[in-house]
């Protein structure tokens, strides 16, 4: 059972112009949890954090943050709310040109007033929590990806955020900088009070870190469990997953015409 929920969709539908990419999705994700998405390469998965974030409006049903329609919003509201949410995406580049102090103290002098020794103590705070305070003077060049990586991580929650949204957090890294950063989601989430949406493809580093996981398929949350239920599960669908099988219920190919038809096309070119 979902308790106190922080975020809500409610039969979100979704299409880009007259392609459906979701159906009807029903989600609900409580306070203080970490929670993964999953699904198959272009299921929506992205889809559902632009939803969240207010960038895509549902075509169907609803999306609410901490009790509020997204979509209902004015301009204003939705900005107001934004702050409060933190995007840390895949390549989440850091600004080449600034320190690793600077790129985590961008968005404060950004978007607060605070005097620059608080700013101090604040980034200061942000780079202990994600272990390299010792690394504030260095530029982005100098570090390794998965430093890279924590940096981001420390600037996406410069501004305490009450949601963070995780896209694709673990690609790219090496299997100890991806312990790391698995760690460091599940540690900061409890930590500083807040509530994590990861969307992966690493389901093994997943279901070590998140309360819950749901597996978007053709539209709809296809199957949906805590990481024990996932892990005996005997869904095809979550089995495949699992156990990292190429094919099966989540086809390997993108949706195309015919093999012979499209040969028969490039033929007669
Ligand atoms: N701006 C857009 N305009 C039209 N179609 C789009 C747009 N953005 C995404 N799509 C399509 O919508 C579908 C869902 O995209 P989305 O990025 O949400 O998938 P995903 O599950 O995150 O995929 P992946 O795991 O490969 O990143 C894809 O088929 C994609 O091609």
């Amino acid at each position: 059972m979902t308790v106190d929920p922080l975020v809500e969709f409610k039969k979100v539908g979704f299409s880009y112009g007259a392609r459906p990419i979701l159906k009807s999705v029903d989600m609900q994700i409580s306070r203080g949890q970490v929670i993964a998405i999953m699904g198959g390469s272009g299921s929506g998965k992205t889809t559902l954090l632009r939803l969240i974030g207010g960038e895509i409006r549902p075509t169907t049903g609803s999306v609410s943050v901490a009790d509020k329609i997204i979509h209902e919003l004015s301009r204003n509201e939705l900005f107001k709310l934004r702050r409060k949410m933190g995007m840390l995406f895949q390549f989440g580049a850091l600004f080449t040109d600034l320190s690793v102090f600077d790129n985590v103290a961008f968005q404060m002098r950004e978007h607060t007033n605070l005097p620059e020794s608080m700013i101090r103590d604040l980034v200061l705070m942000k780079l202990h929590a994600v272990g390299l305070r010792g690394a504030q003077h260095l530029m982005p060049a100098q570090l390794s990806g998965g430093m890279a990586r924590r940096v981001a991580l420390a600037r996406s929650i410069a501004l305490d955020p009450m949601l963070m949204m995780f896209d694709e957090p673990f690609t790219g890294l090496d299997p100890i900088s991806l312990g790391v950063i698995g760690g460091l989601i599940r540690r900061l989430t409890d930590t500083l009070g807040m509530t994590s949406i990861l969307v992966t493809h690493d389901i093994q580093e997943s279901l070590r870190i998140v309360d819950y996981v749901y597996f978007l398929a053709d539209g709809v949350i296809a199957a949906h469990g805590t990481p024990d239920e996932v892990r005996v599960s005997s869904v095809p669908f979550v089995h495949q997953f699992v156990h990292g099988e190429i094919d099966g219920p989540v086809p390997f190919h993108y949706h195309a015409p015919g093999y012979a038809q499209d040969l028969a096309i490039s033929s007669s070119i």
